[in-house]
């Protein structure tokens, strides 16, 4: 899958490609953050190379197509051979298409073919003079490299002495494993440094970085082996003669590291389809390695078919990277949300624009703790590398502090559980609820108890994690069936507290079943919900008997909802039938229950009983404070009254409303009833309308 190609429209629009993906490409083997992610940087340098096609008079010639690293690099250090890059394919038919015009340059068929892994990282050559590594050198613009001998001993899999007194150059991709990725940006951020964006990054700063106070570990692949002038004849012979798979197990012999040890080992191919199976192997595992791939190498694996094709000045003709799907794009951090999980687990979750990795949209990440975040210094409105692979939760790999706008604000830290509203165990760098395991407990009792719930006066959070804590309240039922020593045997209960408690919970115990369906916390019943399905079926054994579709009948209630809350309700039966036994309510007062439907088309007048009442088939909104006689409802028993009255509330004011009621105060959902010409009333009028239901 081929990212299309950027729209180059004119000569400045054409210099400014070049000039933003030369400044990229330096960045990103720098080991700097690119501001481009890889789709982005490769849809740059086709656009370019688009427009080159048709303006070849234009060419600039610091343009990056058809150069090694995009031209953005240089070497003091030649090169005994180049060190070039490779051609992609993005699918089966480019690959095929591409070993069929191989065919034709070579005269007949690749006769075998070799696959591995392509690796994620940057390109060395090891330079080893009888035996001993002498010196390190990247791969530069292909012709000449930069010296980084000084990062000897740091790249595991690349030893300083072969098994073998040989004098060859040992050619691969240092890069980080995920584990040293992460030590490594631990281990910076401490030293104060701002992380890498990712593994490749990171293994291309830390192998250029001369002088740290620290190191940090890396990982050598070795997928090539050449003569150096001082080779011994017969070895220089025989490594030009040598198949490819050949020279693979030469350079394992000798101790240097190679993909043979991995998931994902080297083989040989004799078809084109077993080419593409293997490819389709290495990339249903590519998510569980230990280390970053970005595709597959496949090259003819003879050492005659490789030079009858030969090769161009950026690339071999005789390989080609078969490229998988990028990982990680850059994407804009909008929020962060806090989520308590099973243990108690504090964890942060950043909300980011919707970003499309391979294939699916990607709109959270995890972010792994507080601490990691006040180490990367991440900011919301950052743009951020968003890794992801497979089925991997994905994850935020850093922030691109440079493409910084300054409008940036500081990430929100909990002050208490966002749960359940207890402490928060700072201990560790994961902070959890001191509740832990109880703290969804904690939080249910909690909302419970809620002033729009079972209202249960004196029973906070305090108090509920009291109860929890000592044993007494396992489930919302056994909140009525604590005793008087019960609660006279918990800290700081007094005599006074405690009856005043059981009051509150003997007062709650006659709730309306409005309220203790609320209590119960079913997804997609709130306040409003609840209440409506309560006078809809007027007692909690008609709620349990509906099934899917008498449940659809609630207004509000559609399809998709209707299955989850009888589902949900079916699991609560045990709670339930233990809140029924406990004493507590299970019918809303004044409401009259459905009439069964067999009856309701017999009867041909009224197939639903019209509710009844001043408000009835009216929907009214509330806005602004509430006076006199409804000074002190909340706006939740405004909503409950206006239902008792036949009514239905909602928040918003449209055209299907039919009475606002405006307090003091009100603003905007007034003025929009005016422009609409929707009947106002103030709190008084509306109380005398209402009188009956005010209790
Ligand atoms: N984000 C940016 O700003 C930015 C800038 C420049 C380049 N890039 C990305 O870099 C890529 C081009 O980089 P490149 O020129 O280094 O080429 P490349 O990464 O596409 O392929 C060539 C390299 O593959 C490596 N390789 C890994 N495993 C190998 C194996 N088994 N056998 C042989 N070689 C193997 C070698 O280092 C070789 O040099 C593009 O995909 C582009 O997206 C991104
Ligand atoms: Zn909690």
């Amino acid at each position: 899958m081929t990212t299309p190609a950027a729209e180059i429209v004119d000569a400045p629009a054409y210099a400014q490609a070049v000039q933003d993906a030369v400044g990229a490409a330096a960045a990103y083997y720098a080991g700097g953050t690119s501001p481009l992610d890889d789709d982005a940087y490769d849809r740059l340098v086709r656009g370019i190379a688009a427009y080159e096609a048709g303006h070849p008079e234009q060419v600039l010639p610091e343009s990056p197509t058809g150069k090694v690293a995009g031209g953005a690099v240089e070497g003091d250090v030649p090169h005994t051979a180049a060190m070039l890059s490779l051609d992609n394919v993005f699918s089966a038919e480019e690959f095929t298409a591409w070993t069929e015009s191989l065919a034709r340059r070579i005269g007949h068929e690749v006769t075998r073919f070799h696959v591995g892994p392509k690796l994620d990282g940057l390109a060395v050559a090891a330079r080893y003079t009888e035996g001993r590594l002498t010196r390190l050198i990247t791969r530069g613009d292909g012709t000449a490299g930069e010296d980084v001998s000084h990062a000897i001993g740091t790249v595991e899999g690349l030893p300083d002495q072969l098994a073998e007194p040989v004098t060859v150059e040992v050619r691969g991709e240092v890069l980080m494993t995920t584990a040293q990725f992460e030590y490594a940006n631990e281990v910076r951020t401490q030293h104060g440094g701002q992380p890498f964006a990712n593994p490749r990054n990171a293994a291309a700063g830390t192998l250029r970085a001369r002088e740290r106070l620290y190191t940090v570990p890396m990982t050598f692949f070795g997928y090539g082996l050449l003569p150096l002038p001082g080779t011994d004849p017969v070895l220089a012979e025989r490594l030009n003669a040598s198949a490819y798979s050949d020279l693979m197990h030469l350079v394992a012999g000798f101790g240097v590291h190679t993909s043979t040890s991995t998931p994902v080992p080297d083989t040989v191919a004799e078809t084109v389809e077993q080419v593409l199976a293997r490819v389709q192997e290495i990339a249903a595992v590519r998510a569980g390695l230990p280390f970053g791939i970005d595709g597959i190498v496949i090259k003819a694996d003879l050492a005659a078919d490789q030079q009858a094709a030969g090769s161009g000045s950026r690339a071999p003709r005789w390989a080609i990277a078969y490229k998988l799907p990028a990982v990680e794009k850059i994407t804009r951090l909008l929020a962060v949300e806090w989520n308590v999980g099973r243990t108690g687990i504090i964890a942060p979750r950043g909300v980011l624009e919707p970003v499309v990795i391979d294939g699916s949209t990607i709109t959270y990440a995890t972010l792994h703790n507080p601490a990691d975040i006040t180490r990367r210094d991440l900011r919301l409105g950052d743009q951020v590398m968003v890794h992801r692979a497979g089925d991997v939760i994905p994850r935020i790999q850093a922030p691109a502090a440079h493409l910084r706008t300054g409008d940036e604000q500081p990430i929100a830290f909990p002050e208490v559980c966002p749960r359940c509203g207890s402490d928060i165990d700072r201990r560790e760098e994961r902070w959890r609820c001191t509740q832990g395991r109880n703290c969804h407990l904690v939080a249910s009792l909690s909302y419970a108890a809620g002033r729009d719930q079972l209202d249960i006066e004196g029973l906070g959070i305090t108090r509920v994690v009291q109860l929890v804590d000592a044993g007494l309240v396992t489930d919302l039922a056994d909140l009525f069936t604590l005793t008087r020593e019960q609660l006279l045997g918990l800290d700081r209960m007094g005599e006074t507290s405690t009856d005043n408690l059981l009051a509150a919970i003997a007062v709650a115990r006659q709730q309306p079943l409005s309220r203790v369906l609320c209590a119960l916390g079913v997804r997609g019943t709130g306040r409003s919900m609840s209440r409506r399905i309560a006078r809809h079926f007027a007692t909690m054994d008609n709620i349990r008997a509906a099934d899917a579709e008498a449940m659809q009948q609630v207004d509000g209630i559609g399809v998709e909802k209707a299955p989850s809350i009888v589902a949900e309700l079916a699991e609560l039966a045990p709670l339930v039938d233990k809140l029924a036994a406990a004493g507590v309510n299970m019918t809303e007062p004044g409401a009259t229950p459905p009439v069964p439907a067999v009856e309701a088309s017999t009867d041909g007048e009224t197939p639903v009983a019209a509710e009844a009442g001043p408000l009835a088939g009216m929907t009214v909104v509330v806005t602004g404070t509430m006076t006199g006689p409804l000074e002190k409802l909340s706006r939740n028993e405004m909503n409950e009254l206006i239902e008792r009255a036949g009514g239905r509330s909602s928040s918003s004011v449209s055209k299907k409303t039919a009475l606002v009621v405006a307090g003091d105060g009100a603003g905007s959902k007034r003025a929009k009833a005016e422009s609409l010409g929707i009947r106002l009333a103030t709190p008084a009028e509306f109380a005398a309308l209402v009188a009956d239901y005010l209790d």
